[in-house]
């Protein structure tokens, strides 16, 4: 099933799917894994991110053509980290390019598939890891590099967790229609330039090991989201860099799912 979260035109928050020209087939629910069908039709007024996560883990450095762009080895174990739920927005919905990022450019994009878990997982190995999956989404990990890197910390998550850096969507795709989540093609187009063209075939650490490697000794709740690592191309490593400006567009998208557009804009407007 292809899950869509929407404001109708009242206002109010829904679950549908898909039923083209703006329309959605209403499911009734408070979350996407508790959903049944109500025969109903509304109108979308606008796409919201899919689900509103309780949690989002990172998951750095996970292709091993990224790693190298990086100039970092292959992680021996995932390298890991969070971001808050309110980096979280929707299809169509502005990325702020942060007044704290005064120093220059740095912003920049990264392509990862989504994994959504639809039911708790604790201790799950990795061949069972795809029963706590309900399904996966689109997400744009943005990164401030400076803040990232140098921003004196001594991890990533202030880089990471601004708001608007966690774009979202545009469906939740089921596990059972997307299928092996180990062969999908996923691209990053800036302004109608392809800057990221990998495939999740190449990620170090695949979904299921993912699932149970966060899972050990933690919980996963419904809702948990895992962004699953970035193939190369990112903007910080190209010469020159590239980094997102106001009046850019940005698209993620990944094969089977979809393409998740966003605009740039400065703190403040423009
Ligand atoms: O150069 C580094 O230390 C790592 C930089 C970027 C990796 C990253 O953000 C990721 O998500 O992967």
């Amino acid at each position: 099933m292809r899950i869509i979260r929407f404001r109708d035109p009242q206002g109010r928050i829904r679950y549908g799917e898909p039923a083209g020209e703006g329309r959605a087939r209403v499911l009734a629910g408070e979350a996407p894994w508790a959903l049944e069908p109500t025969g109903e039709e509304a109108e979308v007024a606008r796409v919201l991110a899919p689900l509103a996560p309780v949690n989002i883990f990172g998951i750095g450095l996970n292709y091993r053509d990224h790693a190298a762009e990086t100039g970092m080895p292959a992680p021996e174990n995932p390298v890991l980290f969070m971001k808050p739920t309110t980096t979280v927005i929707g299809p169509g919905d502005a990325i702020l390019l942060p007044a704290a990022c005064e120093h220059g450019p740095e912003v920049d994009y990264e392509v990862e598939l989504a994994v959504v878990i639809g039911r708790a997982a604790r201790d799950v190995p990795a061949e069972r890891a795809l029963e706590h999956v309900l399904g996966y989404t689109v997400a744009n990990d943005v990164s401030a590099r400076r803040w990232q890197k140098h921003g004196g910390a001594g991890q990533w998550v202030r880089g990471k967790s601004f708001d608007t850096f966690c774009p979202l969507g545009p469906v939740l795709v089921t596990a059972d229609e997307l299928g092996d989540p180990q062969r999908l093609r996923l691209r990053t187009v800036r302004n109608g330039e392809t800057l990221q063209d990998g495939s999740t075939a190449d990620m170090i650490f695949g979904v299921r090991e993912l699932v149970a490697f966060l899972s050990r000794d933690t919980t996963l709740l419904p809702g948990t989201v895992i962004l699953t690592g970035t193939p190369a191309g990112v903007g910080f490593t190209r010469t020159p860099p590239i980094f997102l400006a106001p009046g850019d567009e940005i698209t993620v998208e990944v094969e089977g799912i979809g393409a998740l557009s966003n605009p740039v804009v400065a703190a403040g407007g423009g």
